[in-house]
């Protein structure tokens, strides 16, 4: 049987307290699953009446079952059994969590780094591709389509017998496909990115890899009763009220794996609550704890400690925090559990759950910094070793020419009761994982919640909450020079270009956002990164 615990206790109690009866009364849960567009205010009605197929996806999503798995027999039958996946945010997060927790192999490409699209880009004798794009206008997607595509004809192999393409009807991506040839999977148009893991997005890629994609429904499917139940018992009424219902608003959500088995939960739920939430000045700001729990917890924060199914409800004894939740049930349910559970939050923020209005500007930055001709022309303030250092978003640089002060000056800003530091690593996620650790030192070190996340991947996630929630970060941009960089097949920018364009134009919104911005780059990736570790790892000042 397959069920869902959610409980809470401390200030998240309160909020349940508080906030569920009267979720129940206003019969919000039965009103979501009934797709009913009010939920969210006049302002959110139009784009909310798009977005909500998602609730009935356990069953709308059986046909794809029976396509995958004669889709998979025939690639495993041509000898395919490398599967890799060009996709960014909810067209990537999900299958990556789905294949960890499976335990199936499935490389996912969802960097515009030269060297990382380079090493996806082996092994063709025995590689299918999957191009995941919603909107089919990603430039990051489509860049890596075009690399693998000429790749594969460089080699000989007719694209079209290897690359399957997954995007909504009639997007620019559909047409272009279809008429090249290719193999198309429609997804349900009516779910946006973020909530699409129960959609081909999520299940194409992941049953292409061999994971059980209809256990996944099922487990999804028995729970959406309970999910649309207007019942103080009901665990999404319960998660939603403890995201979003405390009182003081606690909106730091510090996501623990404390034992689940869903293999990197954490990090697809982060894209589903901070771009669902993040926006008009509030939001909640996940904050994927690295390492074990926080020694300690700040004011404004909530612990949610994902455990394993099976686990005992015993208090193991891990820091008390004066705001926990513990979630436990099975991948296919806790996918249906958090989006039911983000859009109860996004009624209880008083926001829209389902735009992303501030997405748009970065990407618009990035190209025009392309047209312009990306040579980030801004000179650095100073070279410390292998480290160009660059300050944006006010004058707090001046009179620092060393990496330490240059930090010193960023955490100077940070607020105390509500700031939160963002590391943002444009690097190879996989080769240069180490530097994630640092999240947990400048937690120690200023007391305050820090998140870490790789570019451009992270601007599909918390991206969103950085721009468009409260102006309450600081920021540390890492970027680096490429071993060698890499043509994009038919434009006229390389990867190289358009990942530097990627993070200067980010940063310059972030700026305009009167946001401040240290931008380190490594002149060489190696002695660089070294240097950079030591700096965010170092304790206190
Ligand atoms: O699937 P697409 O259209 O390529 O979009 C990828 C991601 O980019 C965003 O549209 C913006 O970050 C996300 O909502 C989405 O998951």
């Amino acid at each position: 049987m397959t069920t869902l615990d959610v409980s809470a206790t401390g200030a998240a109690a309160d909020a349940v307290a508080a906030h569920v009866p009267t979720l129940v009364g206003d019969r919000v849960a039965s009103r979501l699953f009934a797709q009913d567009h009010t939920l969210w205010g006049e302002a959110a009605e139009d784009e909310a009446s798009k977005r909500l197929s998602w609730t009935g996806l356990p069953r709308s999503s059986r046909p794809l079952v029976g396509e995958i798995a004669a889709l998979r027999a025939e690639l495993e039958e041509a000898g395919y059994d490398r599967v890799v996946l060009c996709g960014m945010g909810g067209s990537s997060l999900a299958p990556e969590v789905i294949c960890a927790t499976a335990g199936v192999h499935l490389v996912v490409l969802d960097s515009s780094d030269p060297d990382v699209v380079r090493g996806a880009l082996t092994d063709l004798g025995r590689t299918v591709v999957v191009v995941s794009s919603k909107s089919g206008s990603t430039v990051e997607t489509d860049s890596q389509r075009r690399a693998f595509e000429h790749a594969f004809r460089e080699a000989g192999i007719d694209p079209t017998t290897r690359m399957v393409v997954v995007t909504d009807p009639g997007s620019p991506l559909e047409q272009q496909a279809r008429g090249d040839g290719f193999r198309v999977v429609n997804a349900d148009p009516a779910v946006g990115g973020r909530y699409s893991a129960l959609t081909a997005f999520g299940l194409v890629p992941s049953g292409l890899a061999g994971a059980d994609v209809e256990a996944l429904l099922d487990d999804a499917e028995t729970v959406a009763d309970v999910l649309a139940a207007d019942d103080e018992g009901n665990p999404a009424l319960r998660l939603g009220a403890a995201m979003a219902g405390t009182d003081p608003l606690r909106d730091k959500l510090v996501l623990v794996d404390a034992g689940t088995e869903n293999v990197g939960f954490a990090a697809w739920a982060e894209q589903l609550i901070a771009e669902s939430t993040g926006k008009e000045g509030t939001g909640i700001l996940p904050v994927v704890a690295v390492g074990s729990e926080p020694a300690h917890l700040y004011d404004d924060g909530t612990v949610v400690r994902l455990v394993a199914s099976d686990a005992e409800d015993e208090d193991d004894g891990g820091p008390s925090a004066a705001s926990l939740v513990t979630v436990a049930g099975p991948l296919g349910a806790q996918m249906l559990l958090w989006e039911a559970a983000t859009a109860v939050a996004g009624r209880l923020l008083g926001i829209n759950p389902f735009d992303q209005p501030d997405v748009e500007s970065a990407k618009s930055a990035a190209r025009d910094l392309l047209g312009q001709g990306i040579d980030d022309s801004d000179p650095p303030a100073f070279t410390d070793g292998e480290v160009e250092v660059r300050a944006l978003g006010g004058d707090w640089l001046s009179g620092t020419h060393t990496l330490e002060t240059a930090l010193d000056g960023l955490l100077a800003q940070l607020d105390e009761q509500h700031g939160y530091v963002a590391v943002m690593a444009y690097l190879d996620r996989e080769h240069d994982a180490d530097l994630e650790n640092v999240a947990r030192d400048l937690f120690e070190r200023t007391g305050r919640p820090v998140t870490f996340g790789w570019g451009p991947r992270f601007l599909h996630s918390t991206g969103q909450y950085h721009k468009g929630g409260p102006g309450t970060g600081v920021y540390v941009q890492v970027t680096t020079a490429p071993a060698q960089d890499l043509e994009v097949p038919g434009r006229d920018f390389t990867f190289g270009q358009f990942i530097a364009a990627q993070a200067a134009g980010d940063a310059q919104v972030l700026a305009e956002h009167g946001r401040p911005v240290l931008r380190l780059h490594l002149t060489d990736h190696d002695a660089g990164l070294a240097r950079v570790r030591s700096l965010l790892g170092q304790g206190g000042a």
